[in-house]
């Protein structure tokens, strides 16, 4: 853990970088850019291919979609504890997609028009799980089922498979449950690509949600166009910010958690209190030694985290919103005054008892979250992002004799009499 207080020579310059951009290395572009346009021009022959190179898997249009008998055989394999949790989730993703899914609104305008929106589910919409890492269950229910909640009918579902072509069963089970009609067992840049332009057997998306690594996150932002996307979601990273009234092994276990997501993950800590920061490096070493992916999460602990002293809240919470963190873990004494002033962070952790992991599984949000900084322009996964929108214009003819007298005015200045004399026609018939 890097460890650097505000006295510091380099804590200025350490801080400017946290000021991120979420835009690709040419690199990253190119390699993307070369996989989308293969399937577009090969479809099934390209997603092979690369499925084959990626994660060693020879798929066929035979074995590229999860079959009945599949999930039948993953359904009798999962527990019923974990089904259990399956469905707790469930049941608050869906009492919180209800609660944020937008109403159909009318009002009459100036002018007597009746006017409003109207929000109707997408038809079809894909979203990618992720599995290279870890099976993620949760992200099917924090993905499809937001879906599901809000009546979208056909739900694509791109999970990547072993190299024996099983996808977990647990993940395959949580699809289902949350709506998924068709699983495909393919990842990365390609699955997307498959997803967004469609192949001779995969029928294309409207719209793509859904984490990934940074190929799976490119995908998305190249294929905006050919369909819409929610958000950039990319490698899981975290801010705690704490004061002495936070609990030191608390902090440690959610520094320890975030960093078990592995590879990229940032991990960080800012805190007004040397005493607090002493305690979470001794609570870190000590719960380290009883966790399954210990070597994993050395190495983000040692290359992806950071600490920094800072000398007061403020300036933590101005770092936070330049920062723009996927999770803030927030705990400090006066917890309301540091809440109002944080504006950038996809979601907001608050007290020492608000485990982060508790947002990843169950709470109800979605975890699905921007990262690397483009929390300051993209917000999490909603549920009425599933939700096509409409306006609606309704008039009479009162109505529009009242617009007349405008519409001429801009039909004039822009030079469009046909406009003008559209709604003319109209006023005075
Ligand atoms: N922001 C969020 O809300 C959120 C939520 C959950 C997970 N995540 C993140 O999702 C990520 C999941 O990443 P993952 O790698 O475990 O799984 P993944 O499924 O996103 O990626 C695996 C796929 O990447 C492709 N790939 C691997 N190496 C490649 C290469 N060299 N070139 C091109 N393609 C390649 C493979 O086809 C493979 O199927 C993690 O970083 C995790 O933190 C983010
Ligand atoms: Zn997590």
């Amino acid at each position: 853990m890097k460890i650097i207080r505000y006295q510091d020579a380099e804590y200025a310059e350490f801080v400017q970088q946290l000021d991120r951009q979420a835009i690709p290395s040419t690199e990253l572009y190119e390699t993307v850019a070369g996989i989308v346009d293969a399937v577009k021009q090969r479809g099934n022959a390209a997603v092979f291919e690369f499925t084959e190179r990626f994660d060693k898997l020879a798929l066929t249009d035979e074995t590229l979609f999860v079959t009945e008998e599949e999930l039948a055989e993953a359904e009798a394999l999962v527990e019923d504890s974990v089904k259990e949790a399956i469905a707790a989730s469930k049941k608050n993703v869906h009492a919180f997609a209800k609660k944020s899914m937008r109403q159909d609104w009318k009002c009459t305008n100036t002018e007597g028009a009746e006017v409003g929106e109207r929000f109707v589910a997408y038809d079809r919409v894909g979203v990618y799980v992720p599995g290279g890492k870890a099976p993620l269950v949760s992200t099917a229910l924090m993905t499809a089922s937001i879906g599901q909640a809000v009546g979208v009918k056909d739900i694509l579902a791109a999970t990547p498979a072993g190299a024996d072509g099983k996808v977990n069963p647990s993940l395959l089970y949580a699809l289902k449950e949350s709506g998924a009609t068709q699983i495909i067992k393919v990842g990365g840049a390609q699955a997307v690509a498959a997803m967004a332009l469609g192949t001779e057997t995969v029928k294309p998306v409207e719209k793509i949600f859904g984490p990934g690594n940074s190929f799976v996150v490119e995908a998305k932002r190249q294929l905006v166009g050919a369909v819409s996307i929610d958000l950039l979601p990319g490698p899981s990273e975290v801010l705690i910010i704490a004061d002495d009234s936070a609990n030191p092994a608390f902090v440690a276990a959610d520094l320890l958690a975030q960093a078990e997501h592995g590879g990229d993950s940032v991990v960080g800590f800012a805190t007004t209190s040397v005493e607090l920061l002493a305690k979470v490096e001794v609570e870190v070493e000590r719960q380290i030694k009883s966790l399954s992916r210990a070597e994993y999460i050395r190495q983000v602990l040692d290359n992806g985290t950071f600490a920094l002293v800072v000398p007061n809240l403020d300036e933590a919470i101005r770092i936070c919103n330049v920062f723009a963190p996927e999770h803030l873990s927030l705990i400090v004494e006066d917890e309301d005054r540091w809440l109002d002033q944080v504006k950038t962070a996809g979601a907001i952790y608050v007290g020492n008892f608000a485990a982060v992991a508790v947002g990843d599984f169950l709470a109800g949000p979605s975890h699905t979250l921007p990262t690397g900084g483009s929390g300051k322009s993209f917000s999490g996964i909603r549920a009425d992002q599933f939700q096509r929108r409409t306006s609606i214009v309704r008039m009479d003819q009162a109505s529009v004799q009242k617009a007349e007298k405008y519409v001429t005015e801009f039909a004039r200045v822009e030079g469009l009499d046909a406009h003008g004399a559209s709604v003319s026609i109209r006023a005075n018939a």
